[in-house]
């Protein structure tokens, strides 16, 4: 007992170390039972290593491709493959994503104040989709500014410096949404331009990978470009401008500015009060909606690490939707076991950002006619991810008439179940007109930043590749 109490700072260690007044001949016996025993672990380690190296390499990896127009929703269903095969990867990358989200929440401050300075300074070309233009005959009238809005202007100035360093971490330096010109481009919608503010830059990057590891390495204090702010400098900032961020997005006069030029603006105000603190930590939920346009092709391979088909290698390939990234996308086409095509269903009144003159949605089944018909994807099996569910349903809660924006629809009902039915079909239809060959063909309704139904969606997804289920759930032709 006296042993325990005083040799041993592990409650167990009793049990390994050796028996008192053992012998020099005890002693060496014991020593050479120790060393067979981890001789035979060390052999059966190996043994286990061996066996999985072979299974991968046996196991050809499956290649994915996630194809669509920007901000439909690619980059968001890769992060949720992570969030649900690749854990630890995700872990470790989730904290990286802070500096995103602020700069997130920065170009939602910029938007709005964009959008109030138009108003303040007299400009009446809202967009004609607006709601409140549904009689332009009908003048507007005018909105009171006071003090206070200039105030909260000059006090939320920091956020300018801030976010130009936060760029400049992340290594965002592209901005290239204005050129419509490229291969897929569509003509045109008739009709007029969008009018009212553009939104200002996002930020983007080859690899967030590389971006993050930027960030990482950056040591704290350090000086960066041509700002010498310390790395947490931006954290507080935004935290001093907590108050004055709330009292901008609640103000009634800025509600009504917003509403009038159809500005939308939710991204991580709401949760201003969780955000914008020195402790913050983005939750997955957080990573999920945090947006960073893509640039290029980014590959990422992840092993699964559970499941029927554990230890195969998926590379997932996420491009860049903007009308002149899509010529990179072609390279890409060969020896590819599926595409993940994400076609953001409640943008059906909305303009594209790299050209306002074209429907977004028009936009998307301009793309899906193009892959279709593409005879380097002949006969690959294609996946349809009709997306932003949620936001369709609140749009048509809201009032929206999809009518107005897609007169095909007709009479059909308002409502977001039907407006899924119809789309699905016209999908399935012209996959069945441009396909070359025989395919595979999968729809799913889905929102992908709800991480627990698309979990369940992507189990079924990874299945339905992998075991070749596709080929009979619904089979085209
Ligand atoms: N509400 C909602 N937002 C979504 C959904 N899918 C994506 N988003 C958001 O839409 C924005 C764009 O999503 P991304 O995944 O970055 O889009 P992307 O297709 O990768 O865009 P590019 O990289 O520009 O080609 C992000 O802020 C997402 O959080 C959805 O189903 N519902
Ligand atoms: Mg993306």
């Amino acid at each position: 007992m006296g042993r325990l109490s005083t040799e041993a700072s592990d409650p167990l260690a009793f049990m390994t170390a050796p028996p008192p007044n053992e012998s020099w001949e005890q002693k060496m016996a014991r020593e050479r039972r120790e060393a067979e025993a981890q001789r035979v672990s060390d052999e059966i380690d190996q043994k286990l290593k061996i066996e999985r190296a072979a299974l991968k390499r046996n196991k050809k990896p499956v290649k994915v491709l996630l194809l669509g127009q920007a901000e439909s929703g690619k980059s968001t269903t890769l992060k949720n493959f992570q969030l649900a095969y690749a854990r630890e990867a995700w872990q470790e990358e989730r904290a990286s994503w802070r500096a995103v989200i602020q700069v997130n929440l920065i170009r939602s401050v910029r938007t709005i104040f964009d959008a109030v300075l138009l108003e303040m300074a007299g400009d009446t070309s809202y967009d004609s989709d607006s709601d409140e233009r549904a009689n332009p005959s009908v003048r507007l009238p005018l909105l009171q500014f006071t003090e206070k809005h200039q105030l909260l202007k000059f006090r939320l100035m920091p956020l300018r410096r801030v976010e130009a360093d936060l760029r400049r971490r992340l290594g965002a330096a592209c901005d290239e949404l204005s050129d419509a010109s490229s291969l897929m481009s569509s003509p045109p919608l008739p009709g007029p331009e969008r009018a009212g503010p553009a939104r200002p830059s996002e930020v983007s990057v080859r690899s967030w990978r590389d971006a993050f590891e930027m960030h990482i390495r950056s040591p704290k204090g350090s000086s960066v470009g041509h700002g010498t702010l310390e790395s947490d400098d931006a954290t507080d900032v935004i935290a001093e401008c907590r108050e004055d961020i709330k009292d901008l997005w609640e103000d009634n006069v800025v509600r009504q500015v917003l509403k009038r030029r159809n500005v939308r603006v939710e991204d991580f105000l709401d949760d201003i009060d969780r955000i914008a603190v020195h402790s913050y930590i983005p939750t997955d939920e957080d990573v999920m909606r945090a947006r960073l346009r893509t640039v290029g092709i980014q590959e990422h391979r992840m092993t699964l690490e559970e499941g029927p088909d554990m230890g195969r290698d998926w590379i997932i390939y996420d491009v860049g939707g903007a009308r002149t990234q899509r010529a990179a996308w072609i390279p890409y086409f060969q020896d590819i076991n599926a595409i993940i095509f994400l076609a953001p269903v409640s943008c059906f009144d909305e303009r594209l950002e790299e050209d306002p003159r074209v429907n977004r949605l028009e936009d998307t089944f301009l793309l899906w006619k193009s892959i279709t018909s593409s005879p380097l994807l002949a006969g690959v099996a294609i996946v349809l991810f009709m997306n932003k569910c949620d936001l369709l349903e609140q749009k048509i809660k809201k009032g929206v008439r999809v009518k107005k924006y897609m007169p095909s629809y007709g009479e059909r009902e308002n409502s977001a179940p039907h407006v899924l039915k119809y789309l699905r079909g016209k999908f399935k239809e012209m996959l069945k007109q441009y396909s070359p060959s025989p395919r595979p063909f999968y729809a799913f309704a889905t929102s992908v930043v709800d991480t627990q139904a698309t979990a369940v969606t992507l189990t079924s997804v990874r299945d339905a590749i992998l075991r070749d289920h596709l080929k009979q759930a619904d089979f085209v032709f």
